[in-house]
This record gives structure tokens, C-alpha cells and sequence, in this order.
């Protein structure tokens, strides 16, 4: 589909504001304060076109706030946030709406609309960001549910009549709707099996390499992240450190070092290996 199709209710901004290059995504001093909390102090991270970026941290260090403010859905309160060339806080209303339809999200539990089947959760982004006859959205909806690896039967259940897993799937079936760019996931393999956590990671991988797509993910998964990341940003002391995992192995910092060395860090990696 192309994306002007996707676009048609809402303006593509225009060209972006810098050019976009190998980075998708370009936070800089990037400061979140909730009253006297302070999240995020001076922090910079770059996600490349393509990678599988893995975003890792203690609890309540701001990982979720940061996928929300790189998606324009809270303001930080200093720093600059550029996602696919564009400022997000320099575009109107509708722009930022343009840009985020070209980002698909997968919500830690899902997400979905309880009142909703599969299939029509799946249209909802469809119905809201174009203008496509009804046929083809569940058309388009049919083949995403596929793409997600439910079976074609999966989009006439409610979410209430789906496993934690096929739920999970019936999300980025969801999240793949627009065809996106850039893919965020929240924790999603938490509350899967081992096997079922195993074949999350796979769909995730086999679907970036297939559609080229840019997928950043928060986990608390040592296995995602040795099995399906090229790189891994680690949220320390309100700022990121980013690198790969062997790089990041030999990083001195106590809480890395701790993570990656300690019991299921090693074990994770074996089984990698
Ligand atoms: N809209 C908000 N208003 C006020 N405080 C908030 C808001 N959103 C998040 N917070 C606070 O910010 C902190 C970080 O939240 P966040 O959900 O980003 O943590 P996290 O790193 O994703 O944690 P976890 O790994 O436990 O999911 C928490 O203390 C949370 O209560």
C-alpha cells in the first residue's frame, strides 16, 4: 500500500527537517521531570535505519515514558526529539499524527479493544489514518492477522477468547496494520512461556528482515536480548549507554556489569550459544 493511501486523512508534514540518513530516530538532552522526579537528565540515543534496538533498565528508570515522548504522546521537558527526519515538537497537531501512522506500537498486555474482534481492532488504525474502501481494510486486516502467525479464524474471536500469546500476536497484527516504519514493543514477551517468548522473538525478527523494518523494544528478557538485538540501550543514571552485547559486556558500570554477568545473564547466553 502505498503511503500516501495511509495518509490521506491527515497531511504529511512536510520534507523533514533534517535529513534522515542511517537514523531513524535522534533523541538529544532529552530532560522528563514528573514535579520533583526526575526521569531523564541530558539523555541522547540514535537508533539506526533497520536494527533491532533493545532497551533495557531498572524498573521506573523511564523506559515506557521514553517510548511515549519518542512518539510524541508526552513532552518532555527540555531536549529535542526527532523520529524519521521530522521534530516531533515543531509539527502541528495533524502532522505529528502523520508521522506517528508511520510508526506501529504493541502495548505490554495488547492492547486491544475487548468490545472488538481481532480483525476489526486490526482495521481500527486503518479506518482512522485512510480512507480505503471497507473491503480492502478487511482484506488488509485478514493478511495481517496472518502475517502476525494467528490463524485465519483468529480475526472473528474477542480478545477474551484468545490465549496471552495469540492476544499479544492479535497486537502486532494491529501495530503491522499501516505498514510502519519503525515498530515499538513494550515488553512483549513478558507473561509468555519460554517456547512461546522463543517464537515471539522469531516473528519479530523474521517480520524485520522481511519488511525492513526498524524495531525498538523495551525488555526485561535477557533471551530477546541475546537471541533478536543488535544493539542494546541501557537507561543508567537518567542518561543511555548504548553498544552491543559484547560491548556492553565489557562495560564497568556495577548495574551493567551485574546484568549481563549475573546468573541469567550467563545463562542466557549459553543458551545463545
Ligand atoms: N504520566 C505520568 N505522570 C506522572 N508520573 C509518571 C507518568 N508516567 C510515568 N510516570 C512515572 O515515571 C516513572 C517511570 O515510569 P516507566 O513506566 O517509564 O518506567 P519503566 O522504566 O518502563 O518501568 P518498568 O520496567 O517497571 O515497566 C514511574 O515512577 C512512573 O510512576
Amino acid at each position: 500500500m502505498a503511503p500516501d493511501d495511509q495518509t490521506a486523512r491527515h497531511p504529511a508534514p512536510d520534507a523533514p527537517s533534517s535529513s534522515e540518513g542511517d537514523f531513524v530516530i535522534r533523541v538529544r538532552g532529552l530532560v522528563t521531570r514528573f514535579g520533583p522526579q526526575v526521569l531523564h537528565d541530558g539523555l541522547d540515543l540514535d537508533v539506526r535505519r533497520g536494527e533491532v534496538l533493545g532497551i533495557v533498565g531498572g524498573s521506573g528508570t523511564g523506559k515506557s515514558v521514553l517510548l511515549k515522548e519518542i512518539l510524541g504522546l508526552i513532552h518532555p521537558a527540555a531536549g529535542r526529539v526527532e523520529m524519521l527526519g521530522h521534530d516531533m515538537e515543531r509539527l502541528s497537531d495533524s502532522e505529528r499524527i502523520s508521522v506517528q501512522a508511520r510508526t506501529g506500537v504493541l502495548f505490554q498486555d495488547g492492547a486491544l479493544f475487548s468490545s472488538m474482534t481481532v480483525a476489526e481492532n486490526v482495521m481500527v488504525p486503518l479506518k482512522e489514518h485512510t480512507d480505503l474502501p471497507p473491503q480492502l481494510t478487511s482484506e488488509i486486516a485478514r493478511v495481517k492477522i496472518g502475517m502476525a502467525g494467528l490463524p485465519p479464524n483468529a480475526g472473528r474471536k474477542y480478545p477474551s477468547e484468545l490465549s496471552g500469546g495469540m492476544r499479544k500476536r492479535a497486537g502486532l497484527a494491529r501495530a503491522l496494520a499501516l505498514d510502519p516504519d519503525i515498530l515499538f514493543l513494550d515488553e512483549p514477551t513478558a507473561g509468555l512461556d519460554p517456547i512461546g517468548a522463543a517464537a515471539f522473538d522469531q516473528l519479530i525478527r523474521n517480520l524485520q528482515r522481511s519488511l525492513g523494518l526498524t524495531v525498538c523494544m523495551v525488555t526485561h528478557d535477557l533471551d530477546s536480548l541475546t537471541s533478536i538485538c543488535d544493539r542494546i540501550a541501557v537507561l543508567i543514571d537518567k542518561k543511555i549507554r548504548v553498544g552491543t552485547l559484547a560491548e556492553l559486556l565489557d562495560d564497568p558500570h556495577p548495574w551493567i556489569h551485574e546484568y549481563f554477568h549475573g546468573p541469567r545473564g550467563r545463562a542466557a547466553r549459553r543458551a545463545e550459544s
